[in-house]
């Protein structure tokens, strides 16, 4: 059995359109029969996913769903090209898994830092209509529109791990202190330990800067002696990179913060010594309670100069602020844990389809296929010329074989993409 946390998102990314092709005239002083002068659109910029191992979770994607590339400009006269578009980068933890929501196909699987992958092409952009010259038509009234960027719905998985724990008494406030800081709190796949659940959450500091929290529940509690915990647990605990150390200043149910803070270490380095060797920043909670005050100095006398100490109301959220802030620029100054990767993602293949597909529904004649229709979105449907070349394109291509083949006859409808047009012969 595997236990594993999973940080899941769904997002929207776009590619740039391509801008439009141009159709322009060359008309100067000198020059009286001026040949097409219009220059082609700009491609779109791409989406581009790069591996940043500085990230720890998706929590931002929350946040922001929708991902467009910049679109390229259109063409001017005088041959002029309009300007690419900018790619879009977008930046995501390593380890992310990248699927296509309505397929389920995984498209990359980003492990490396810096490593990049192109989830949405900017579509080509249109050309002028100084391309559709021929001998026979030396001033075409004719140019392409931009190709629309690629678009889809996309997937997100990252495999959690636990960069912060949380330890101390039953009732310290850990668990209110986590679901206080928390923008998310990551389903837990496969696992079956009974009385006690482990609590994750991610925090998200700012836009970029997020990490993952665990509560460590019932550890004190004889854990040392196997009781309760799931060891599988524990192994993910292990790879925490600090502790958080939870005390209860308010000294309620008689207990004593100052003693509760050697307990507990005792205890964590009994039962496992890899996690009680982590760096700790004490948390002085409850400080709202009358005695708090009291309890406090007396925490930061015995530990004060050894260790960070926050006092804090997880109920109120005073103090979290600071705290939150300070344990992600400790977590920056920690190594990294590498995170657990998939073995068997492999490399990415992409299947080969077929140019084109012609079906009948209900009487409608359907022709699917990613170039057709990337033709018909390029046309202009108000431009005589450019239908005309669009209705020689699907007979070049083969299309009008196909529809024959499937048995149109004349005034049967035909659509492709969101063009719909009665077939003649
Ligand atoms: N007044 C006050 N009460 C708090 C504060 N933080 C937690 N509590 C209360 O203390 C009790 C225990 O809090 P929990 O967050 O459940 O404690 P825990 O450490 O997660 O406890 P276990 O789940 O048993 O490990 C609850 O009744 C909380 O409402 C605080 O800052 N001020």
């Amino acid at each position: 059995m595997i236990l594993i946390f999973f940080d899941k998102a769904k997002i929207f990314v776009k590619g740039g359109d391509g801008g439009n092709g141009c159709i322009a005239m060359r008309r100067e002083k000198y020059v009286p029969e001026g040949g097409p002068w219009g220059g082609d659109g700009g491609r779109g910029g791409n989406v581009v996913f790069r591996a940043d191992e500085g990230l720890r979770t998706l929590v931002d994607f929350r946040y922001k769903r929708h991902y467009k590339a910049e679109r390229g400009r259109h063409g001017e006269g005088k041959n002029m090209h309009g300007a690419s578009g900018e790619d879009l980068v977008v930046r995501l933890p390593a380890g992310t898994l990248i699927r296509d929501a309505d397929t389920g196909e995984l498209l990359a699987d980003l492990v490396a830092h810096d490593q990049e992958a192109v989830v949405a092409r900017g579509g080509r952009g249109g050309r002028g209509n100084a391309h559709f010259a021929t001998a026979n038509r030396k001033a075409p009234k004719l140019a392409e529109k931009g190709a629309p960027g690629e678009e889809r719905w996309l997937e997100l998985e990252l495999k959690l791990l636990a960069d912060v724990g949380l330890i101390g008494f039953p009732n310290a406030g850990k668990s209110t202190l986590i679901s206080k800081v928390s923008a998310a709190k990551p389903k837990i796949a496969n696992y079956h330990f009974t009385t006690i659940t482990p609590n994750l959450g991610v925090v998200r500091v700012e836009e970029g800067r997020s990490f993952v929290m665990a509560d460590i529940p019932g550890l004190i509690e004889g854990a040392h002696a196997g009781a309760g915990l799931g060891h599988e647990f524990l192994r993910h605990v292990e790879r925490t990179r600090l502790l958080v150390h939870v005390l209860d200043v308010s000294g309620s149910e008689g207990r004593d913060p100052v003693e509760d803070f050697l307990a507990t270490n005792r205890e964590l380095i009994l039962y496992n010594p890899v996690i009680g060797a982590k760096p700790q920043v004490i948390v002085a909670n409850k400080i709202d309670l009358p005695g708090a005050a009291e309890n406090l100095r007396r925490v930061k006398e015995a530990y004060g100069e050894e260790y960070e100490v926050f006092p804090v109301s997880a109920v109120t959220g005073s103090g979290l602020e600071p705290l939150v802030y300070r344990v992600a620029a400790l977590l920056a100054g920690l190594p990294p844990e590498t995170p657990v990767l998939l073995e068997d993602a492999g490399p990415v293949v992409h299947q080969a389809e077929p140019r084109f597909t012609v079906f009948r529904q209900e009487g409608i004649f359907y022709v699917k296929g990613k170039e057709i229709e990337r033709h018909v979105a390029m046309t202009d449907m108000d431009n005589e010329e450019a239908v005309e070349r669009l209705q020689w394109i699907i007979k070049r291509m083969g299309i009008e074989d196909d529809l024959k083949a499937a048995g149109i006859k004349e005034g049967d409808t035909v659509k492709i993409g969101n063009f719909e047009f009665e077939y003649a012969e």
